[in-house]
């Protein structure tokens, strides 16, 4: 039997998706624009020469200009790869969209066979993907749990990015989620920690 959590974090997800695909195009593109030029302003950026991020799909926060962005800037851009067996995430470096490949789930993840493996050591900074977030920086993610596991014993830089609808209240709490350290949304930049 699903725990009593579990049962709300599934309905929270459904809840908060629906929320978000009824952003219209237009004010969708607005607010991601505003969230990336705050973004490219912030320190986390400009300090951060290794970064990890999520190749975004609609309706997240797009992600594809931070990556564009990066190469331009001559930064390390690394992006995830889901290991279903063992819900553990990987990063390889991304250095052309042409690198990606659909396995699973229609996300975008990097070619493992031309694309370099970058262990978790030589990230500097992690933009954490997810569906809802509190202020003091607790989120819900889409369930693997990945980032859970990948961030206990991370010691970089983390921030999320997220539209305002994607600010909650509180959320059910589990002994191993980890808050991250800021959230920029289109309104502002909420330090957590
Ligand atoms: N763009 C993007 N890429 C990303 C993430 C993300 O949030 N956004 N991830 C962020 O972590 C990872 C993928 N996360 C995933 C999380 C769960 C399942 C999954 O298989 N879910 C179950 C249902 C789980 C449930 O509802 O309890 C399933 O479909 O069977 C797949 C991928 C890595 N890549
Ligand atoms: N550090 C961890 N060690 C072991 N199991 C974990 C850890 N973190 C999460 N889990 C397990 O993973 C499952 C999914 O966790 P949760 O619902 O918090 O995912 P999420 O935060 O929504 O997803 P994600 O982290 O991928 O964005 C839970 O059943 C939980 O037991």
């Amino acid at each position: 039997m699903k725990r009593r959590d579990d049962m709300d974090k599934k309905e929270l997800r459904r809840s908060q998706l629906d929320l978000l695909k009824a952003i219209s195009p237009l004010e969708y593109e607005q607010k991601c624009f505003e969230i990336e030029q705050r973004f490219f302003r912030s320190d986390f950026w400009k300090n951060s020469e290794v970064v990890a991020v999520t190749v975004s799909k609609p309706p997240e926060v797009n992600t594809w200009n931070i990556i564009k962005r990066g190469w331009e800037e001559g930064k390390t851009i690394c992006v995830p790869k889901c290991m279903p067996k063992t819900k553990e995430l990987i990063f390889h470096e991304l250095n052309s969209f042409q690198e990606l490949e659909t396995v699973f789930y229609g996300l975008f993840e990097p070619t493992p066979s031309i694309t370099k493996r970058v262990h978790r050591d030589s990230i500097q900074s992690v933009i954490v993907p997810g569906l809802a977030y509190t202020e003091k920086g607790y989120r819900l993610g889409f369930g693997g749990g990945y980032y859970d596991r990948f961030l206990s014993g991370f010691n970089g830089h983390t921030l999320s990015l997220a539209f305002s609808e994607q600010l909650v209240e509180n959320l059910p709490l589990e002994s191993f989620d980890i808050p991250v350290a800021e959230i920029i949304t289109e309104n502002g930049r909420i330090h957590c920690e």
